[in-house]
């Protein structure tokens, strides 16, 4: 297993914890006498009587939710998601970054895709992630097209805007209006990628027309409402996580439950903004449902890599659950840390390790959560436990892996 992807350890925990602003015998102590009765665990209450998997009461609607895996005949929860594009469109690139965490000025050495590669995740959920060559026609009756999009939730197709762009969108509009016809349920998701080296003016005007010439020609073919998405993307910052973080929240049935935790979680404990990352992609496959920045995602993804790194040095691979010889070590199941950082006055990051795929970070929203930490450690106890009834798999399976077929 690449270290990196190694849950963070004891010693990491230590290193971290060390920052806490006061310790956890503290901690517990100030927050039972904080805690008014009936006031601050509005989670912890409703949270008593949830069946597996239902979805607690909440005001807002699901954003990006499909509520099932669309086109998944084996219902199987192990959706495919289907990378295409003209050659040197930045596909292989896109792959080898997010799931390899390749460096993006190594991308440059990616020799071009010459058979279809597949690769399968086993993180949180299990996903396959396919790599077609751009050369190829698919829908040439000499391929199984059933076979290659039969199974998929999601389907990327990866256009690149710094090129002349028409022949791919000519591609684009062919390949929607055939599956339309056997899958019209397949999420199409056009990044409009490498636009890192485009000028503000033209990149919006790119994007623009893209959606534009995309949308009229559906419509021309009597498809207005066909379910496709536009994301600007680039392997040199962290639009093509956040725009990969969309494309798979569509594909988690449990996505209501998860923002309405999040979002109890966040009014109890006066939290600016959560995140569920998942660890070894710095995917983030949930967010409470107030509106999302950039920045605030950015923040919490480099905190990631910074936990990732402390992890590394003094990280040590922990017994797994239920194994044969494992030593159960008390005080050793998550890391968490509350450090301070100088953005727009003192604001906080809180991180918890939740299990050994998923990371919670909280940007605080005032400038002194530290004296409500035990309420927020409390609650985050809770979130942690109601997670583990949503995604009952994490809590027994192997480290996360990337393995290719
Ligand atoms: N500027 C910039 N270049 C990128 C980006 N993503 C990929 N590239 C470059 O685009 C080139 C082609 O990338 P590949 O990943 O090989 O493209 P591909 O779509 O897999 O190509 P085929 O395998 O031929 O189908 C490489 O030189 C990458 O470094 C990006 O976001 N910005």
């Amino acid at each position: 297993m690449d270290s990196s992807h190694r849950p963070l350890s004891a010693t990491s925990q230590h290193s971290i914890a060390s920052e806490r602003h006061f310790d956890q015998a503290d901690a517990s102590q100030a927050g039972s006498s904080r805690l008014k009765p009936g006031a601050q665990l509005t989670l912890m209450r409703y949270l008593q009587d949830l069946p597996d998997a239902d979805v607690p009461p909440s005001p807002v609607p699901p954003r990006y939710h499909t509520g099932r895996l669309p086109n998944s005949k084996a219902d199987d929860g192990k959706p495919r998601l289907l990378l295409m594009g003209q050659r040197r469109s930045g596909k292989s690139s896109i792959s080898s970054v997010v799931f390899h965490k390749l460096p993006p000025s190594e991308t440059l050495y990616i020799e071009t895709t010459t058979r279809i590669k597949k690769e399968s995740m086993h993180s949180f959920m299990d996903f396959q992630v396919w790599d077609l060559p751009g050369h190829l026609d698919y829908f040439d009756p000499a391929f199984d097209v059933d076979n290659i999009f039969e199974e998929i939730g999601a389907l990327i197709w990866v256009i690149d805007a710094q090129d002349e762009y028409l022949d791919a969108i000519m591609r684009l509009n062919m390949t929607i209006l055939n599956l339309q016809q056997s899958y019209p349920n397949i999420n199409v998701e056009v990044f409009v990628h490498k636009v890192d080296g485009l000028s503000e003016d033209y990149k919006s005007d790119t994007f623009r027309d893209i959606i534009q010439r995309v949308q009229d020609e559906l419509s021309d073919n009597g498809y207005e409402n066909a379910p496709v998405s536009f994301y600007q993307t680039s392997i040199y910052d962290h639009s093509i996580f956040e725009a990969f973080s969309k494309v798979i929240q569509k594909l988690i049935p449990q996505l209501p439950t998860l923002e309405a935790l999040l979002n109890s979680l966040c009014s109890t404990c006066q939290i600016e903004k959560a995140y569920l990352f998942d660890i070894m992609s710095k995917i983030y496959i949930a967010t409470d449902t107030s509106p999302t920045d950039i920045g605030s995602y950015e923040i919490c993804s480099d905190y990631i890599d910074v936990v990732i790194d402390v992890s590394e040095i003094y990280g040590w691979d922990r017994p797994v659950e239920n194994g044969n010889s494992e030593i159960a070590e008390t005080g050793n199941n998550d890391a968490e840390s509350l450090i301070t950082m100088e953005r727009k006055g003192n604001n906080y990051l809180y991180l918890r390790e939740i299990n050994k795929y998923l990371a919670l970070i909280c940007l605080m929203g005032d400038d002194s959560p530290a004296e409500k930490k035990a309420v927020i450690d409390y609650n985050v106890g809770v979130f942690q436990a109601a997670l583990k009834q949503v995604f009952p798999r994490a809590e027994r399976e192997g480290p996360p892996t990337v393995t290719e077929e």
